[in-house]
């Protein structure tokens, strides 16, 4: 059996000694939902004109562009020409007529709803308390009033139709990306133009002026692509302002994410974007200084065009120095767009403000709205003191307190005289995992029999019914610090030598060094690292494309901590497996998260009694709020500080039993080659007697 072959199923060979994963290629079609009411639509339109879009043509293809046979009623008039716009306002050939924009939203279940506007907060501004009681039930009303802004149809529209820098839609197109994902096609067009995405009438009435934008909510599925759902609009925004207004750079908009491996990774896609548009997007790191109270003149790149976007030079201007040396000698950093975790803007803050920013963009908004980050993200909140400020808040979970949270923060910021509507939208069914994801509920009787479970994935040939089989790498996640520890040393020697050994599988957690962090997600999604052993802090928004699977050693604090970690598989369209290890401690506690599997799985039409059997999710109990709230907060009490259960051996064991491993494979490999010389020996042997006897 070649146990290599075997570790490596979901690993490349390279030429040398070294083995990589293949980078997962872009997925052809990444959208999560077709239903059917689109699907009837096209086959009308096949019928009525007798031909069928070929499935295999170019997929940026306006695929869902508008009937043909309603062009002739909006196109009656003569064609719109760039001379004549006041005489004909008609609307643009390529956006959707209202019935259309309806059936696209529907098939890719997509919804927006006004959460309040303009009359609701000036309504809660004026009245007495009585008042305000009343039109708070106003408020509930207008919070069921959907609305239907036209969607992106293709890549190529953002340009055409709605103004998006040619060189950002270059730069979109260069990354292999061709359908825009729900959550893109819904909310490009209105954040990037809210005036002319919802019809005119309605713009008027929601107090949508131009120029000034939207508060907006995305709760869209894990891995549905919510990044550059917020990045695209930023970056616009950025090149719009310095083609109308003054080219210096200054500070417009703030990305708050819960981590700073996020923060990371979105400075970097952002920095694939905006290649050549001179727009420079910084991750804070400690000791920075930000142009606070003020804008930093743009000097040295005046025309917009230079070469600053370069990762090596997209952090020269950093000062790792002392955060507590408030000298003005230090050097600024000049950024347009800025990355940052809450507590290190936070502690640069203090009581500074950001005049500047006019986009305060929440990814992971939930989490960072709770108790754990409130304060901070509250206090950059209350630093953004421009008028014009918009929050944009996106996340694949967002309970309703978050949502009152937000919308009773904008009604306090709120002037009488002009508010900006606060829009959401939720694509598919609210707080649910990715479709795209196989769900398994794993019962093991004690703790060893997890780790009997988990070895079962490491190692395929042991593979029993119960478990699923997963190909590397996986993501293991674990309750606490200790507990993700415990289970790397006591799994560190499970990969044989000639697969790379130890270092095949690593722990990353908060209590390692910035650095080692970053090396280990290097390694990991360089394929390096076939399986990472973490906590939660690797569970929200980490985009590792082919992972194939997530174990949930530990069970879930919550339903939300759920979605989250195994969305980090089965991203952008592909296929991926979550199993969750229970054991007796946890039955408890498992419903919330049996119930999120079963509506997930509802949602993606498989068969109800997949992941959890219905007996199980009758028979678990329910608990009550505050035992949830303790949850979250603690996990399983069984399991704190108690990390030494994982082990089943004691690290000298284990040692000796590599060792004695690794010495008889060192033993095999040199008869092998003592063999092989041999062999070379007896050829040239007989290439001697061969000459002889010519
Ligand atoms: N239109 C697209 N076509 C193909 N791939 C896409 C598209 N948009 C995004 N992706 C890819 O999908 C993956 C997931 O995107 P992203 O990280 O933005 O998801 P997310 O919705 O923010 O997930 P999470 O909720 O976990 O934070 C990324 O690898 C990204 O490159």
């Amino acid at each position: 059996m070649d146990v290599l072959k075997i570790l490596s199923r979901g690993a490349k060979k390279s030429s040398g000694q070294h083995f990589e994963f293949k980078p997962a290629p872009k997925v052809q079609n990444p959208q999560l939902y077709h239903d059917k009411g689109l699907k009837r639509k096209r086959n009308e339109e096949e019928e009525q004109f007798g031909q069928r879009p070929d499935e295999n043509e170019d997929p940026s293809l306006d695929f869902f562009a508008p009937r043909q046979s309603k062009e002739p009623k909006s196109t009656a008039q003569p064609t719109v020409t760039p001379e004549s716009p006041k005489e004909n306002p008609r609307p643009e050939p390529s956006l959707l007529d209202d019935e259309d924009v309806r059936q696209v939203l529907r098939s890719h279940r997509l919804k927006f709803t006004l959460l309040s506007n303009h009359e609701d907060q000036r309504a809660k501004v004026t009245k007495s308390k009585k008042k305000r009681k009343e039109s708070s039930k106003v408020k509930v009303k207008a919070a069921k009033k959907n609305l239907f802004p036209q969607p992106l149809v293709s890549f190529t529209q953002l340009r055409t139709s709605w103004k998006l820098s040619p060189r950002l839609e270059e730069n979109l197109s260069s990354q292999g990306y061709r359908i825009p994902t729900e959550v893109q096609l819904g909310c490009l067009p209105l954040l990037i133009q809210p005036e002319k995405a919802v019809p005119i009438p309605a713009a008027a009435e929601l107090g949508i002026e131009p120029g000034d934008g939207i508060h907006f909510l995305a709760v869209a599925p894990t891995g549905s692509g919510k990044t550059l759902s917020f990045l695209i609009p930023a970056i616009n925004d950025v090149l719009r302002r310095r083609a109308e207004t003054t080219k210096d750079r200054v500070l417009e908009a703030i990305v708050v994410v819960p981590t700073r491996e996020l923060a990371e990774q979105i400075a970097n896609e952002g920095r694939k974007l905006t290649k050549n548009t001179g727009v420079k997007i910084v991750m804070m790191r400690k000791g920075m200084r930000i142009p606070a109270d003020g804008q930093v003149k743009n000097d040295d790149d005046g025309d917009g065009s230079s070469s600053e976007n370069d990762d090596s030079s997209a952090t020269s201007d950093l000062d790792e120095g002392d955060e507590n040396d408030e000298s003005n000698e230090k050097p600024v950093t000049k950024a347009d767009i800025l990355i940052t975790t809450p507590l290190l803007l936070g502690n640069f803050l203090r009581s500074r403000t950001l005049p500047s920013v006019r986009s305060l963009i929440l990814d992971e908004g939930d989490v960072l709205l709770e108790q754990r980050f409130l304060e901070q993200t509250l206090q950059i909140w209350s630093a953004c003191v421009n008028p014009s400020l918009r929050i944009r808040c996106f996340s694949a979970t967002m309970g309703a307190h978050i949502e009152e949270l937000i919308s009773d923060q904008l009604s306090k910021r709120n002037s009488d005289d002009h508010t900006i509507p606060l829009i959401r939208l939720v694509v598919g069914l609210k707080d649910t995992a990715v479709p795209s994801i196989s769900h398994k509920l794993v019962y093991c009787a004690t703790e060893q029999g997890k780790l009997f479970a988990l070895r079962q994935v490491l190692h395929p040939q042991s593979s029993s019914a119960s478990v699923p089989k997963m190909n590397l790498p996986i993501l293991v996640f674990t309750q606490t610090i200790e507990r993700a520890t415990a289970l790397h040393s006591e799994l560190k020697f499970d990969f044989p030598v000639e697969a790379g050994g130890p270092s095949r599988i690593a722990a990353l957690h908060s209590s390692l060094s910035d650095s080692a962090r970053s090396d280990i997600v290097r390694r990991f999604r360089s394929g390096e690292i076939w399986a990472l052993v973490t906590t939660d802090i690797l569970m929200r928004g980490l985009d590792f494309r082919g992972v194939s699977g997530v174990i949930n050693y530990d069970v879930p604090t919550s339903a939300a901590a759920y979605v989250h970690r195994v969305g980090r598989t089965g991203r952008a369209g592909e296929q991926g497996i979550a199993c969750t290890f229970y054991t007796n401690d946890d039955v408890s506690y498992l419903k919330s998260i049996a119930n999120v599997i079963s509506q997930s799985e509802k949602q993606a039409g498989k068969a109800g009694d997949e992941g959890v059997p219905k007996w199980l999710l009758d028979s678990l109990p329910n608990i009550s709020k505050e035992e949830k709230k303790k949850l979250k907060q603690r996990g399983i009490e069984s399991r704190r500080g108690n990390a030494t259960k994982i082990t089943t051996k004691s690290a000298w064991e284990r040692r000796k039993e590599n060792n004695r491993r690794e010495a008889i494979v060192s033993s095999k490999k040199r008869k092998l080659q003592e063999h092989d010389d041999h062999l070379q020996e007896e050829d040239s042997g007989n290439d001697e007697w061969d000459g002889i006897d010519d």
